[in-house]
């Protein structure tokens, strides 16, 4: 199975368009409000509708109060949420329930034993997300974490790897860790916020490359 690419942070139509173009298989809209990638509900319902089918959307929140999500999700019926918050796995659980929305929940790794705890995760959401630990922002900060962590660790369920992914060190980090997804945001762009074209398809690029030659 290909490598599957997840553009986050996209916030005009023309890099949306891009990512999808270039072959990515979700697309991520952040909504909070500190993010430089911010777009709020109207916009990104906008950029929803702009995403044909067969390339999930998916929303990034943190912390939302329940009312928040809900209006969230009815305004722009992601096919995803991605939780960076302190949201509870019993919450995280409801609202993939209710909402029949995959959920996904983002994982700051410092090391082994995190992976151990990120077990309660099984069975509660679809997928985890591997990224550095929070910094300014609780996701985006354009750093990588130490990929050895996950060697020789047998994956209990669907899982992601993100943090610091640049068009140049995807096709190491595949080999390395054996991603099945690879999620990228800061490597993409050319200042915070500002996503970038020529970026976009080289990341593409460089994750079927590593693909072509395993
Ligand atoms: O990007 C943000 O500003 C952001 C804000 C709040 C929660 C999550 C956020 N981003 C998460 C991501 O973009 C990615 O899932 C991931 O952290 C990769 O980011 P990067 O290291 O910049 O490639």
């Amino acid at each position: 199975m290909p490598t599957q690419i997840k553009i986050c942070g996209l916030s005009m139509p023309e890099t949306l368009d891009a990512a999808v173009d270039a072959g990515a298989s979700h697309v991520g809209l952040v909504h909070f409000a500190k993010s430089p990638r911010h777009v709020t509900l109207d916009d990104a319902a906008k950029l929803r509708r702009r995403v044909p089918e067969g390339v999930k959307v998916v929303l990034l929140t943190s912390a939302l109060q329940p009312a928040e999500l809900e209006a969230a999700y009815l305004a722009v019926r992601p096919d995803v949420i991605q939780f960076h918050g302190n949201e509870t796995v019993e919450w995280m659980a409801l609202v993939r329930k209710l909402m029949g929305v995959e959920t996904w929940r983002a994982v700051g790794l410092k090391e082994r034993a995190t992976l151990d705890r990120a077990q309660r995760f099984v069975g509660q959401v679809d997928r985890v997300l591997f990224d550095a630990p929070a910094k300014a922002l609780p996701g985006g900060n354009g750093v990588a974490f130490q990929w050895e962590i996950l060697d020789g660790y047998e994956h209990p369920m669907d899982w992601a790897l993100a943090g610091g992914l640049t068009p140049n060190n995807v096709g190491d980090a595949i080999a390395r860790t054996g991603a099945p997804l690879v999620d990228t945001s800061s490597g993409v762009e050319t200042a915070p916020g500002v996503k970038d074209i020529a970026l976009i398809r080289a990341f593409c690029d460089a994750v079927r490359a590593a693909d072509a030659n395993p």
